[in-house]
Formats: C-alpha cells, sequence, structure tokens
C-alpha cells in the first residue's frame, strides 16, 4: 500500500493582516504527481514554504517525510527535498555549469550529475555561460537542474514553466514524468491547467485560502461535466443529453448512417475550477 509522505491537517497561515491559508487538510501518496492549483494570491507558495521549512505556519499539523518541516533538522531533510520557487538564490557571476557543480559538492554529490542535469533541462550548449546573461527561462531551468542534482525524495515545484516557451515546458515536463517514473514524489503548483491535466495524478484546488476540490482530474470531470454529446451530422452539430432520450436520438442517427462525428463533452479543470470557485485560475 502507498504511503503518505505529505501530510497537512488543518493548516493554517495568518501574515499580519492577511490570513493566507484558513485550515487547509490533505495528504499526497509516495510516488504521486500532486497538482496544487489556484490563482495569483489563493496561497500556493505560502503552503510551499511551509512545507519545505522556509516558513512556520500558525495553526495546525504538517508531515513531511516523517518530519515537521519547521522544526526538522535542517540539513538532513533539506537533503532529501527538492525546491524550484521564484527566487533562484543562483550565483550570477559564476557559469550554469560552476553552479551546479557547486552544489553538487554542497549536497554530497559526484559532480558528474552536473552534466547530466544540464541535459535533462536542456542547456548542455549553455554550460559555460554565466548565470547573469542568462534569459529568465533559461535561469529557471538552471534552478530546476539545482533542485535536481541530488535526486530528492520529494520535489517541490512553484510554477515550474510559467517563464518558458512551449519547447522547453514540455522538455521540462518530460524531466518531471521520467523523475517521476523512477520514484520521486512531486508536488507541483501551477496556474496551467493543461500542464496540471498532462502530469498530476490528483489535483487540489485553492481558492482564497480554502480547498474546494481534491481528486484525481478524470474523477473530477466525471463529477463535474454536464454529460453531454456533441453529434455532428451533414445538417450541424448539435448538444444531446446522456440520458435515454438522448441514446434513442444517437441510435436512431447511426442506424440511418446521418451520423457523421460523436464528441462526450468533457469540462477542462479550468471549467471546473471556475465552476466551484465562481472564479478563473489566472
Ligand atoms: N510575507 C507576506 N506578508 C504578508 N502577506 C503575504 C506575504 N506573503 C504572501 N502574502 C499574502 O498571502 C496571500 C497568499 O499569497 P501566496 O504568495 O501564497 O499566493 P500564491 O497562490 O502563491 O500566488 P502567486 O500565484 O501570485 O504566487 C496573498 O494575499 C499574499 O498577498
Amino acid at each position: 500500500m502507498k504511503q503518505a509522505i505529505i501530510k497537512v491537517e488543518n493548516l493554517g497561515k495568518q501574515y499580519k493582516k492577511k490570513q493566507a491559508l484558513k485550515g487547509i487538510s490533505f495528504e499526497v501518496q509516495q510516488g504521486e504527481i500532486f497538482g496544487f492549483l489556484g490563482p495569483s494570491g489563493s496561497g500556493k507558495t505560502t503552503t510551499v514554504k511551509i512545507l519545505t521549512s522556509q516558513l512556520i505556519h500558525t495553526t495546525g499539523r504538517v508531515q513531511v517525510l516523517g518530519n515537521d518541516p519547521g522544526r526538522s533538522r535542517r540539513p538532513a531533510f533539506l537533503a532529501r527535498i527538492g525546491v524550484l520557487t521564484d527566487n533562484s538564490g543562483l550565483y550570477d557571476r559564476l557559469s550554469v555549469l560552476d553552479n551546479l557543480v557547486l552544489f553538487c559538492r554542497l549536497y554530497g554529490v559526484s559532480e558528474k550529475r552536473a552534466g547530466a542535469v544540464l541535459e535533462a533541462v536542456n542547456l548542455s550548449g549553455d554550460g559555460k555561460t554565466p548565470v547573469g546573461k542568462l534569459s529568465k527561462g533559461m535561469k529557471q531551468r538552471v534552478t530546476l537542474g539545482r533542485a535536481i542534482l541530488h535526486e530528492p525524495d520529494i520535489l517541490f515545484l512553484d510554477e515550474p514553466t510559467s517563464a518558458l516557451d512551449p519547447v522547453n515546458s514540455g522538455r521540462i515536463r518530460e524531466t518531471l514524468l521520467e523523475m517521476n517514473r523512477r520514484g520521486t514524489t512531486i508536488f507541483l503548483t501551477t496556474h496551467n491547467m493543461q500542464e496540471a491535466e498532462q502530469l498530476c495524478h490528483r489535483v487540489a484546488f485553492l481558492n482564497n485560502g480554502e480547498l474546494s476540490a481534491l481528486d484525481t482530474p478524470q474523477a473530477l470531470r466525471l463529477r463535474y461535466g454536464d454529460r453531454t454529446i456533441t453529434v455532428t451530422t451533414r445538417e450541424g452539430s448539435r448538444v444531446i443529453a446522456q440520458n435515454e432520450a438522448g441514446a434513442d436520438e444517437v441510435s436512431a442517427l447511426m442506424r440511418s448512417g446521418e451520423l457523421l462525428a460523436i464528441h462526450s463533452n468533457e469540462p477542462t479543470l479550468g471549467d471546473i475550477f471556475v465552476q466551484l470557485t465562481g472564479r478563473g485560475l489566472e
């Protein structure tokens, strides 16, 4: 049976004036890619910071790899997680490769890993470039490279592809899927619902510091879909309800040979988010 590798119970975070998290609960299983979806300001980064011991929560309980991240022995805990956030913490004057080699030494892993990681984040041709001369998207890829150098048990990614073009986003997603196949659990925040649909085994919807849903994308689509299909005949397309009358209509179209195409109308995760919260993900 799979084990919960992250356990969050009634988690609350109060900044001075703002209650960023209002008592959220969820578990992430070992080996999962777990998506944390929400619009700007919903509390995604706050949650990642708490889970990665960068911020202390106000109420509730948190366990990551069996530790309370706020109180754990930091070096041992940090050696088992990888974190990608906005603030890169890279050394601008050092080359891409030297940045990675430096972190190899810090993590105590072979410096050979730096080359393999450069390849994985599609930067093999840029190893000698100083980080200060890179574009935002390239820097983001170096930061991801640094986060995966030590092959962490859990990888926390806050908007991992936000600054990337489609080719590099695709490449990064492939890398993440490959890491996950080799056993890395991934906690991913995003407001990109296609990314969530492509990558995540389960997704949680965060809105204004509260969770409004948590399930597999498929289960959410089935639960919140309007259960209709669109049929196309020579006369055009029309929407038919998935009920007995609809079934009769489709079967008549099939028998008469009029039916050209049939599509089920599944909502996207973005549609479901709007349905549940009244607001979009952007
Ligand atoms: N250090 C802070 N002090 C005060 N308020 C904060 C602080 N950090 C975040 N907040 C507020 O807490 C709420 C949640 O912020 P958070 O950064 O967690 O959201 P987010 O979902 O990650 O947004 P984004 O997608 O824009 O990064 C926001 O209203 C934000 O303004």
